[in-house]
Order: structure tokens, then C-alpha cells, then sequence
């Protein structure tokens, strides 16, 4: 499958280094408002394809969309130290207004994958701009918050996150909400499997990985200034759900009718992806403390997409 990134820079190039190592891609063509940059990202990128698996990478302007089954979009700012997600909605809203139809104009057909922040948010405004089907505009969501739960339960258990099913639902943010209770490892659940294998999970391990997933971009971004591989190497995920019709279930963000008593809604539950983008959602069974957690991050995420509406003119 042709895949087309929009913004080339620490996310859409590490998606696009991420395609071409995990051969999820046939080509791969990057678009940014700095030619030089996206040049430059495809040149090196490229350079990694006699290493990797075979891909044509290359850059070009939005016609060189044309035929793309899944464009990205990571055009737009990131968070400096101290910033939320939400912080970067005006900036990248307006990044959005014209990177949308330029994109859908070359690639009618395509699936849009977003990444920028705030990435639910993000989404809604997407699903508006695009008038595309809601299951045709996917966030990345909640997919980074999920591997970032599952690596540090794997660590606190001394087993590979590859055998640690856990989600993170709601907003990509401050907001999110950790399912500790469907939290599951070796067929039972995590702090029974944590308690075999000699590392019982104390109250105070259970706050020190929810620290460790909701403030992670905090403290990567105060030591490099941004964050990439996890969310490059998520992208490359989603996408090759999408391009092997796969039906797999990822935690991403798309347009909800009802979540946890809030009306139309983006944010991520855990979805089942195919070749038509997200085919089905799954409501995980929650706690009482988990709803009420769910609730309060959907009415943040439905506020911000609000206060957009009206800016944008779009309120019923
Ligand atoms: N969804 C997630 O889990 C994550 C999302 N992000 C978000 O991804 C976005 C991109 O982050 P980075 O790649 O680190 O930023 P970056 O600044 O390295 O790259 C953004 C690129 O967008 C380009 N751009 C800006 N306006 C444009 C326009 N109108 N048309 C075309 N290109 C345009 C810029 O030239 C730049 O190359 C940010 O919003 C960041 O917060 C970052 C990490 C994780
Ligand atoms: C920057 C961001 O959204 C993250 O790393 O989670």
C-alpha cells in the first residue's frame, strides 16, 4: 500500500523510518511546508531501504498524494516543556484548514491517520474538515498511552510487554484513563500474575506506573525535546492493520455516538481495524472508578471539541 505522511518532521519521518524497517509500506511519500526538510528526511529514509525492506520513499508536493490508501497527518507544532496537548489546538486547527483538502484533493480515497496534538481533538476537527465517514478518520489516540502501560507492567513483572494485554482509553493526555481492571498477563489477572512470579504490585507500584504512562511525554520532551520512536513505530502498527485487512484491536481515537454519558465524542476505546479503516469498537467492562475517570475525560475532550465548533462556525 502507498502511504502518504504530511509533516515531516521527528513524528511523520519516524513513521516513515518505522514503515520501512517493518515493510508495511510499498511507498512512502512525505509532504511538508519545508520542501528542503522532507527532501532531506526521504534522502536519508531511503538510504535505509538495502537495510530494510523494500520500499520506494521519496518526497513531493500534495499531488505526489495521488493514490495513497492511508495518508498521516503530523503537520503542526509540539508541546515545549511545561505545554499540554491542548495547549497546541488553535496552531494546529489552522495547520489542519489547509492541509486537509490539499491532501484529500490528490488522495480521495485515502484513510486519514492523525498524529498532531491534540490528537483527539485533532480528529474531530478532521472528521469535520474531510466530511469523510467517521470510520475513515482515525487518531492515533490512546495507542502510545496503551504501550507505554503495557512496557512498564512488563518491566514491574519481569515479562516481556508482548504478553501484557492492558489498555489506556479516553484522551491522549492528562486526562487518560488506565484500565487496571481488565489488565490481564498469562490468561489471569495482572496482579495475580504479578503475585506468582514473586513482584506483587503494591498501591504504590500501581501510582508509580500511572505517573510513568501519563507524565511520560513530560519527561521525555524536558530531556530531547520531543517524543517519536514509540508514536512512529505506533503509526507504522496502525497502518498495517489497515493495509493486511487485519481486524486487530488497537486503542485509537475516532467520532463516538455515547461514551460513558457523553454525546459524539473522539476519543479512543479500544477498535477493531480492517481495510475500511476502524469496522468496530469494543466497550471494555469498566469499574465504578474507571467510568467516573472515562466520563470526565470524555466531557473535557467534548468541551474542547465545543469551544473549536463555535470558533469554526460548525455549532448546530
Ligand atoms: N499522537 C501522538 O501520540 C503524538 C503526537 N505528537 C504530535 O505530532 C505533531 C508533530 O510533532 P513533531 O514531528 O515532533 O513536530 P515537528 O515540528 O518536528 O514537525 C512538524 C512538521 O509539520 C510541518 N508543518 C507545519 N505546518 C505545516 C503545513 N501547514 N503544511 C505542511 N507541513 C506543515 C513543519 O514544517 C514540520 O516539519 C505535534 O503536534 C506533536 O505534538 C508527537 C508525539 C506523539
Ligand atoms: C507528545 C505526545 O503526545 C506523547 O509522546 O505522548
Amino acid at each position: 500500500m502507498k502511504v502518504g505522511i504530511v509533516g515531516a518532521g521527528f513524528v511523520g519521518s519516524t513513521a516513515a523510518y518505522a514503515l520501512v524497517t517493518s515493510g508495511g509500506a510499498s511507498e512512502v511519500v512525505l509532504v511538508d511546508a519545508n520542501e528542503k526538510l522532507a527532501m532531506a528526511q526521504a534522502q536519508d529514509i531511503a538510504h535505509a531501504v538495502p537495510f530494510a525492506r523494500a520500499t520506494t520513499v521519496r518526497h513531493g508536493p500534495y499531488e505526489a498524494l495521488d493514490g495513497a490508501g492511508v495518508v498521516v497527518l503530523a503537520a503542526g507544532v509540539g508541546q515545549k516543556p511545561g505545554e499540554t496537548r491542548l495547549d497546541l489546538l488553535e496552531r494546529n486547527a489552522r495547520v489542519f484548514g489547509q492541509v486537509i483538502p490539499a491532501a484529500l484533493a490528490a488522495a480521495p480515497e485515502a484513510i486519514l491517520l492523525v498524529a498532531t496534538n491534540p490528537v483527539d481533538v485533532m480528529t474531530h476537527i478532521a472528521t469535520h474538515i474531510s466530511g469523510l465517514p467517521r470510520h475513515r478518520v482515525i487518531g492515533s489516540g490512546t495507542v502510545l498511552d496503551t504501550a507505554r502501560f503495557r512496557a512498564l507492567l512488563g518491566a514491574r513483572l519481569g515479562v516481556t510487554p508482548k504478553s501484557v494485554h492492558a489498555h489506556v482509553v479516553g484522551e491522549h493526555g492528562d486526562s487518560e484513563v488506565l484500565l487496571w481492571s481488565g489488565a490481564t498477563a498469562a490468561g489471569m489477572p495482572v496482579e495475580r500474575c504479578a503475585a506468582q512470579l514473586g513482584h506483587p504490585l503494591t498501591d504504590a507500584d500501581r501510582a508509580a506506573i500511572d505517573e510513568g504512562v501519563r507524565r511520560a511525554a513530560y519527561r521525555i520532551i524536558e530531556g530531547k525535546g520531543h517524543t517519536a520512536f514509540g508514536i512512529g513505530s505506533g503509526i507504522a502498527r496502525i497502518i498495517a492493520a489497515i493495509a493486511g485487512d487485519e481486524r486487530a484491536v488497537l486503542t485509537c481515537s475516532t467520532l463516538t455516538d455515547a461514551v460513558a454519558g457523553v454525546r459524539d465524542v473522539t476519543l479512543s476505546l479500544p477498535r477493531v481495524l480492517g481495510s475500511r479503516g476502524v469496522v468496530d469498537t469494543v466497550m471494555p467492562p469498566l469499574s465504578a472508578e474507571e467510568e467516573t475517570a472515562l466520563n470526565r475525560s470524555a466531557t473535557i475532550l467534548r468541551e474542547a471539541a465545543t469551544g473549536v465548533e463555535q470558533r469554526m462556525g460548525w455549532a448546530k
